[in-house]
């Protein structure tokens, strides 16, 4: 039987929906209320399914469920996958009352979110996220979209859920480098919003590299409650939600130098969250004992603290250029005036985000 830990909404109006934690959903929990029609597609992938397939179909009882299998990875997260989702709905003649159910990490939630929004003009999808970065994180807010070789997440539509269901037990067979990058969207919401939680994770952060139940399900509950709390203040990102994106600049930048794939994007962000603590430091915003606290807590996380080998400062610089946060060609950052509070600023001092690279590339 299964047990649900935690429940919380994310208070949208009328478009709210519950992000349900716990444990053994997957396999017993009933999704049904949260679909309208009779059909349901799960998009999942090549490693995710033999896993988690025949469990996440039980989640619809007396539905007809048919399914799409991506292959897995990042470089996929592109135009050409994206549309195996639409071949798979055509094919099995899915109409706008069907639901698409994302069972997956980000990359297949982003994705089948991305499908949902477009397929016949909009139709609702479920999240049901497999990795500690997707539950802590990309499962809630409805930013879906794909990959474009000059830009991370380029493309794209907000389209949110009908529900996010959390089995933490799925991440039973996640990878440690996948935890680690998934620490690091953790660490952010302690660095945005949370100094409580920043103290909370540096008693409990090697459980939480050890996967240790207790632990994780108090530290994707505090995620969750943190993103849901900005997301409803700002659903579209006009001010308050680009502080989910702190360490994002430089991560997607690093991302996208890397071809997508060689750096997670947990990886990428960790890194990038270090930079933003430099800079903070050198903006006169936060002491170097500020920033070293967060640089333990990185390090201990297992995540890299430098960028990729070969990565210039040029490189960071044509590539934030096209970052999303820029208005008037400025480049726009995620700082921290205090650990624990993160604002956005276009006047970071171009010598200070000079030597803040220059201090992380090798
Ligand atoms: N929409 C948002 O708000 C948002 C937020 C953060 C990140 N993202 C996006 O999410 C993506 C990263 O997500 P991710 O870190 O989940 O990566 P991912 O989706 O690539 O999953 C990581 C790996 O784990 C595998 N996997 C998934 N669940 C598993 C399980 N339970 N056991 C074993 N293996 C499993 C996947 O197949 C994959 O190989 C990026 O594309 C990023 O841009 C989006
Ligand atoms: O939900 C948000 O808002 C975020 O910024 C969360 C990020 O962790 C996530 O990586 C998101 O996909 C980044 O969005 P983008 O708009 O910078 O592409
Ligand atoms: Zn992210």
């Amino acid at each position: 039987m299964h047990k649900v830990l935690r429940e919380l909404d994310v208070d949208l109006g009328e478009r709210s929906y519950p992000i349900i934690i716990g444990q053994g959903l997957l396999g017993s929990f009933d999704l049904t209320p949260w679909v309208a029609g009779n059909q349901v597609m799960i998009v999942t992938n090549e490693t995710v399914a033999p896993l988690y397939l025949e469990k996440a179909r039980a989640c619809f009882p007396g539905k007809t469920v048919d399914v799409v299998t991506l292959p897995d990875g990042e470089k996929y997260k592109d135009w050409q996958t994206l549309n195996l989702i639409f071949d798979g709905l055509l094919e099995n003649r899915h109409t706008r009352k069907t639901t698409i159910a994302a069972l997956g990490g980000g990359v297949v939630g982003d994705m089948a979110g991305f499908a949902a929004a477009c397929y016949q003009r909009g139709v609702p999808f479920i999240q049901i996220p497999t990795t500690l970065l997707s539950q802590v994180d990309s499962s809630v807010g409805g930013k879906t979209g794909i990959n474009h070789p000059l830009g991370k997440n380029m493309v794209g539509a907000f389209h949110q859920p009908q529900a996010v269901l959390i089995d933490t037990d799925s991440l039973a067979t996640l990878p440690p480098r996948e935890v680690s990058a998934g620490l690091a969207e953790v660490i952010k919401y302690g660095l945005i919003r949370e100094e409580p939680f920043l103290g909370w994770l540096e008693q409990h952060i090697d459980e939480l590299v050890r996967l240790e139940p207790a632990a994780l399900g108090e530290a994707i509950y505090r995620s969750c409650l943190c993103k849901a709390e900005v997301v409803a203040l700002d659903e579209k990102e006009g001010g308050l939600r680009a502080i989910l994106n702190l360490g994002h600049t430089f991560g997607h930048a690093i991302e996208t130098y890397a071809g997508y794939g060689n750096w997670l994007h947990g990886e990428a962000v960790g890194t990038g969250m270090l930079m933003a603590a430099d800079l903070s430091v050198r903006e006169g915003n936060i002491t170097p004992a500020d920033r070293d606290r967060a640089a333990e807590l990185i390090r201990r996380a297992r995540l890299p603290e430098l960028a990729p080998e070969g990565m210039t400062e040029d490189d960071f610089m044509s590539l934030m250029a096209v970052d999303k946060k820029n208005v008037d060609g400025k480049l726009r950052l995620v700082l921290m005036k205090a650990l624990g509070y993160a604002y956005v600023t276009d006047e970071a001092a171009p010598g200070n985000i000079q030597a803040t690279l220059n201090a992380f590339i090798r």
